[in-house]
């Protein structure tokens, strides 16, 4: 970046937070895909607060997915997130990373319409399970069979990521790069030129 180009980026990263308005970016997307690594990225870049829902959940029921799974079930820990991601939502611009099953619910994909612009950080197979193979921290992967697993919720949950204002393609690439895209994607979204300076 040379010294000229600088004043127009620090405009057109404006730009975009004037046209965001009162509304969160929020990211979705499968177990892996780089979420709250690229959330937190992006939130850095254009200067808004950077919220996670699952470490939300963790903070307000203080304890861990797997324990909450465990000691309440599922129904449960998806009707607390939907609870703790309306209340996200309505207390102002930032960044919010979702946990991978957050958008599958209808009430909590309408408070994104609604407040939020959304981004489905989109992976391949192969992709998601290099990323997630390093931790054991997701109660739905904890199966003989991971991979069939995220087989299953790509074939079940993509259609409905697909329903999310834009897709950004996580390949191969660093998270910085990966986070400049979504930038770039949101701001061509709202109808700016994008490229706006990290
Ligand atoms: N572009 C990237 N390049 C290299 N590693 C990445 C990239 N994006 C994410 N990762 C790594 O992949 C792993 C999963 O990323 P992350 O935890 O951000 O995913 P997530 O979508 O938030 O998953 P979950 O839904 O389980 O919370 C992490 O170890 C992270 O550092
Ligand atoms: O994909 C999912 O359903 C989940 C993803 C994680 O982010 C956590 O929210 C939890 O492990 C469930
Ligand atoms: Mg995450």
């Amino acid at each position: 970046m040379n010294a000229q180009q600088a004043p127009a980026k620090q405009a057109d990263r404006a730009a975009l937070l004037d046209r965001l308005g009162n509304r969160s970016i929020v990211l979705v997307g499968l177990m892996g895909a780089g979420k709250t690594s690229i959330g937190r990225k992006v939130a850095a870049a254009l200067g808004l607060p950077f919220v996670d829902s699952d470490h939300e959940i963790e903070d307000v029921s203080r304890m861990t997915i797997p324990e909450l799974f465990e000691a309440y079930g599922e129904p449960e820990f998806r009707a607390l997130e939907q609870r703790v991601i309306a209340r996200i939502l309505e207390s102002g611009p930032k960044v919010l990373s979702t946990g991978g099953g957050a958008y599958m619910n209808e009430h909590t994909r309408a408070a994104i319409a609604s407040q939020g612009v959304s981004v489905w950080l989109k992976a391949d197979l192969d992709l998601l399970m290099e990323r997630v193979a390093k931790k054991q921290h997701r109660p739905l992967l904890r199966d003989p069979d991971p991979r069939g697993v995220l087989r299953r919720l790509m074939d079940e949950r993509y259609p409905v990521y697909a329903l999310a204002d834009m897709a950004v393609v996580t390949r191969d690439e660093t998270k910085d790069v990966i986070a400049a895209e979504v930038i770039d994607a949101i701001s061509r979204h709202m109808g700016l030129s994008g490229e706006v300076d990290e």
